[in-house]
């Protein structure tokens, strides 16, 4: 079967320091990955060039079969690849409601001139709302970003990336700056996304990556060092060298 998302030899540098160094991997429908690494080894450089936000100095990024690294981001958006940003890049004035209406819009290619009025499109709306609801924000899809808990934010960002219906879905640091006590209802909806959906997680929060990810993937200086389950993971002597090992030693290692 061919993979929805693949990489294969995928380089970068910057001022000759190699950040992406030979970088390959594939992932298959309903896949659920966790891409971790000390900071600085490369893995918002690694989503960027799958974004198509960096261009590649050698390499290709295919999205089922086809290849994208000459296609602009939006083009690869088109083409089923959704992510969520690490940074909250939301509108404040504007309501959840207005956020996902306008992603629904801009999937349809009906952008532009019925911005004014996409609230009162039926069809619109009662998607708006279904994925709004299936992440638990129904009840403030009508009030301003600037009035609701950051970790409702990020969950907004999710159903923004949801409403494109991308295949595959790439998701920098969800649980970031979230609040503890809100954790989990990012969790919850992490659990709920699509099955046939295949989710690439970077995360620090090795707690949510082990309840997450059925494979992860370890990078350090912009190389794969380890790409696995993650009840080895923990176990890898290059592993615990470069990431984990204060956290293999704690009493989660398996
Ligand atoms: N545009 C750029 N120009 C020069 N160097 C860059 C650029 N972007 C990233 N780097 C460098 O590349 C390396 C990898 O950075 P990157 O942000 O991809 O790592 P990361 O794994 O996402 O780190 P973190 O977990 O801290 O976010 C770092 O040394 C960084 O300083």
């Amino acid at each position: 079967m061919t993979p929805v998302f693949e990489v294969n030899g995928l380089k970068k540098a910057f001022s000759g320091l190699a950040v992406t160094n030979d970088v390959s991997l594939s992932m298959a429908s309903g896949d659920r990955v966790a891409l971790i690494g000390p900071n600085g080894a490369g893995k918002t450089t690694f989503v960027n060039l799958v974004t198509g936000h960096l261009r590649p100095d050698a390499g290709d990024v295919r999205l089922n079969g086809e290849v994208v690294t000459g296609i602009n981001a939006t083009g690869r958006v088109r083409r089923g690849l959704g992510r969520s940003f690490q940074v909250t890049r939301l509108f404040q004035d504007m309501t959840p409601a207005e956020h996902v209406g306008i992603a629904i819009l801009q999937r349809d290619g009906r952008s532009g001139r019925m911005f004014g009025n996409f609230l009162s499109m039926p069809d619109v709306m009662e998607e708006a709302t279904g994925l709004l609801s299936g992440l638990g924000l129904l009840d403030l899809m009508h009030r301003k970003v600037s009035e609701i808990a950051y970790g409702q934010q990020r969950l907004l960002e999710i159903a923004m990336a949801l409403a494109l219906r991308p295949k595959v879905l790439l998701l920098d640091e969800p649980a970031a700056g979230v609040p503890q006590s809100d954790t989990g209802r990012i969790e919850r909806a992490l659990a709920d996304l699509p099955a046939d959906l295949a989710v690439l997680m970077i995360e620090h929060d090795m707690d949510l990556v082990f309840r997450f990810a059925k494979r992860v993937i370890v990078l350090a200086a912009g190389t794969i060092i380890f790409d696995g389950l993650p009840s080895e993971v923990t176990k890898d002597a290059r592993v615990r060298e470069a990431y984990l090992g204060s956290y293999a030693d704690a009493s989660h290692a398996a």
